[in-house]
């Protein structure tokens, strides 16, 4: 079998496409560790769809099943562009809905699903948290300074609400991200859904424009564009290795 090794700023994938619609939790978990596997912080299996373009099946590293990954729907439709899979501009079905990806050469911009505000403004542990479903859902406060970012607080807010854990600071418009990421269970380099929804947050707060970039842990830029209440995340993706295993 051959897989592909991406990495969407830093949220690495192993990717592969297949005629078979089946459960792959347990090549996710063999796939993804990263002393024994490839290593990944998720699998995504491409297979054929009657209407769209494919259809996807996204596990996180822990073999649990996701709807959404922003920065696995960057790095899938680049799989699929240069795999011949699909166009340069294409639609997917995801556990989240249909997404629309448009590729141009390594860069990759996607239309995210519609926001969905899960849990108004409260307070817990001494911060100011507020849940929102980018495609899935995130817990989201923002600090004056990202070292505030605490891996037990996020493990315990991550189980007690079923949601990732993303601190974001704003700067200058800017929005600086650390995301605890659900079925990693740990901090990743980069969280395209966890991003997507500081700076939703940020911009309903007046602390960013419409359109702003946006900084994971990895110091890549992304850009995140709010259009017409649609969410439009950007950023540049690379293929890190093909290979096949027996
Ligand atoms: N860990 C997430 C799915 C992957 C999201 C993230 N990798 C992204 O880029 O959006 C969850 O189980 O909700």
């Amino acid at each position: 079998m051959t897989y592909t090794k991406y990495s969407a700023s830093g949220n690495d994938f192993v990717i592969f496409h297949s005629f078979i619609k089946k459960d792959y939790s347990q090549e996710a978990i063999k796939l993804c560790n990263r002393t024994e596997g490839i290593g990944a912080d998720g699998l995504i299996v491409l297979v054929p769809h009657e209407k769209y373009d494919f259809e996807w099946l996204f596990y996180n590293s822990d073999g649990s099943h996701a709807a959404m990954c922003g920065n696995g729907t960057r790095a899938c439709a680049h799989y699929a562009y240069t795999n011949g899979l699909a166009s340069s501009k294409m639609q997917f079905l995801t556990g989240a809905g249909v997404i629309e990806s448009t590729v141009e050469e390594n860069i990759v911009e996607t239309q995210l699903t519609k926001p969905v505000i899960l849990k108004e403004e409260f307070e817990q542990e001494g911060f100011t948290w507020y849940i929102v479903d980018t495609g899935v859902p995130h817990l989201v406060t923002i600090v004056e300074d990202l070292e505030k970012y605490d891996h037990n607080l996020a493990s315990k807010m991550r189980y007690e609400h079923n949601a990732n854990v993303n601190f974001a600071k704003i700067q200058d418009g800017k929005v600086y991200v650390r995301t605890y990421e659900r079925g990693v269970e740990g901090e990743t380099l980069a969280c395209g859904t966890g991003m997507a929804a500081c700076f939703l947050r940020a911009n309903s707060l007046g602390l960013v424009g419409n359109i702003a970039k946006v900084y994971p842990k990895s110091k890549e830029e992304l850009t995140l564009t709010k259009k017409d209440e649609t969410l439009y995340f950007k950023g540049a993706v690379k293929k890190v290795f093909t290979t096949s295993i027996n």
